[in-house]
C-alpha cells in the first residue's frame, strides 16, 4: 500500500473512531466515557465496550482487527454474534439474567472464548467483561471487554498435550494414557456387560540384548518391538502403551480372552519373525516375548487395577515357565 493510501485509510479509521465517541459520549453525555474511549483507541489491547443489550457502542482499532470487520461496521451489531455458538448461548443468557438483576454487577474474569473471524474462522481469545462504573454512565450500563490473543498459547498447549500423551522414545501410548483408557474402557466394558482384555509383554532377557549390542540399538529394538504389537492389533479403540522399561500393555475393550489369545500369538509370531539387518546386525539375532493375559467379564475382577495385576501374575508365569511363552491367568 502506497503511503498515500495509507495515510488517507488511517485519516478514514480516525474520522470514523471520532464520530463513534461522540455518539456514544453525547448519548450518555458524559466526558468521561469520551476520555475512556479515547484512551481505549490507542491502546495495544483489544478493547470494546457493549450496552445492557451487548450491543457494540465503541470498538477499539485493535479489537477491530481480532474481528476483522472495521469498527464503524461492528457498532449497532449484538457482540454475542460473533461467538462461536456454544459461547454466544452463554453470553446470551448472562445478560438476559442480567437484565433482571441489574443492581448485580455483571464482571467476570479473563475467560477462553472463541469469536468469530471472517470466512468462518475462529480467534482463541481470553476474555474480560467489566461492568464502568454507574456513577461514571449516568446510570447508562456499559460494559468493557478486554481480548487477548491467545491462539498461539492454544496451539502450543495442543502439541504439549499430545506429547505429553505419548512415549518419547517409541511413539505409543505412555504409561499414563494407558490407565486412564483402560480406567474409561473398564467403566464402559463393565455398564455394558461386555469383556476387557488385558495383555502384559516383556521382551526376553534383554539386558543380554542391551549389553551385547549396546543402548542404541537397544532403543531401536524397543522402537521396533512397539510398532510391531501395534501392527497386530486389530481395532482403533484397542491400545498399546509402553508400561515401562521392555514392557508393552495392550487394551482390548469389547475382547473375550479367546480373542486376545489370538492377539497375543499374532504378537508372538510376528517378534519370533523379526530381524534387525537395518541396524547391522546378523540375521541370526533374534528375540522373543512373554506374555501374560487376563479378561474381565462377569464380575471377576473388582478394579481395572485388579485386572492388570491378574495379566502381571501370568506373565510371571510365562516368565518362569522358560519365556516365549503365553500364560492366561
Ligand atoms: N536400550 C534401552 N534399554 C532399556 C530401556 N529401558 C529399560 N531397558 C533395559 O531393559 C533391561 C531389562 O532387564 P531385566 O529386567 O533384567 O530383564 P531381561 O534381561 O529382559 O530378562 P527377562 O525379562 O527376565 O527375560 C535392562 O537392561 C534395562 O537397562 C530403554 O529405554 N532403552
Amino acid at each position: 500500500m502506497s503511503n498515500n493510501n495509507q495515510h488517507s485509510k488511517l485519516n478514514n479509521e480516525n474520522i470514523a473512531v471520532s464520530t463513534l465517541v461522540n455518539s456514544l459520549s453525547e448519548r450518555v453525555n458524559n466526558e468521561k466515557i469520551s476520555a475512556i474511549i479515547n484512551v481505549t483507541n490507542v491502546m495495544a489491547d483489544a478493547i470494546f465496550i457493549v450496552n445492557a443489550q451487548g450491543v457494540f457502542e465503541s470498538v477499539n482499532p485493535v479489537a477491530a482487527r481480532f474481528f476483522n470487520v472495521p469498527s464503524d461496521i461492528l457498532i449497532g451489531k449484538k457482540w454475542q454474534h460473533f461467538l462461536q455458538e456454544q459461547y454466544r448461548d452463554d453470553y446470551e443468557y448472562m445478560f438476559e439474567s442480567w437484565k433482571n438483576n441489574y443492581q448485580t454487577p455483571l464482571n467476570h474474569g479473563p475467560k477462553e472464548v472463541k469469536i468469530i473471524k471472517a470466512k468462518g474462522n475462529f480467534l482463541d481469545v481470553e476474555l474480560s467483561v467489566s461492568c464502568i462504573p454507574p456513577a461514571t454512565t449516568n446510570n447508562t450500563p456499559l460494559f468493557i471487554c478486554i481480548m487477548h490473543d491467545i491462539s498461539k498459547h492454544i496451539k502450543k498447549y495442543k502439541v504439549l498435550e499430545t506429547l505429553s500423551k505419548l512415549d518419547h522414545l517409541t511413539g505409543i501410548a505412555n504409561r499414563g494414557t494407558l490407565e486412564k483408557t483402560i480406567h474409561k474402557d473398564w467403566q464402559t466394558c463393565l455398564m455394558n456387560k461386555q469383556p476387557l482384555s488385558f495383555i502384559l509383554i516383556d521382551i526376553d532377557y534383554f539386558k543380554l540384548f542391551n549389553d551385547n549390542f549396546g543402548h542404541v540399538k537397544g532403543d531401536k529394538c524397543l522402537q521396533k518391538v512397539a510398532k510391531t504389537i501395534e501392527e497386530c492389533l486389530p481395532s482403533k479403540d484397542s491400545l498399546v502403551a509402553r508400561y515401562g522399561g521392555e514392557e508393552f500393555a495392550v487394551v482390548l475393550p469389547r475382547s473375550h480372552i479367546s480373542n486376545a489369545e489370538m492377539i497375543a500369538k499374532r504378537i508372538q509370531d510376528r517378534i519370533l519373525n523379526l530381524n534387525f539387518r537395518e541396524i547391522g546386525l546378523p540375521d541370526n539375532v533374534k528375540i522373543s516375548v512373554s506374555q501374560g493375559l487376563a479378561c474381565e467379564y462377569n464380575n471377576q475382577y473388582r478394579t481395572s487395577e485388579a485386572l492388570m495385576c491378574a495379566a502381571d501374575t501370568a506373565l510371571y508365569r510365562a516368565k518362569s515357565q522358560g519365556r516365549n511363552m503365553i500364560c492366561t491367568r
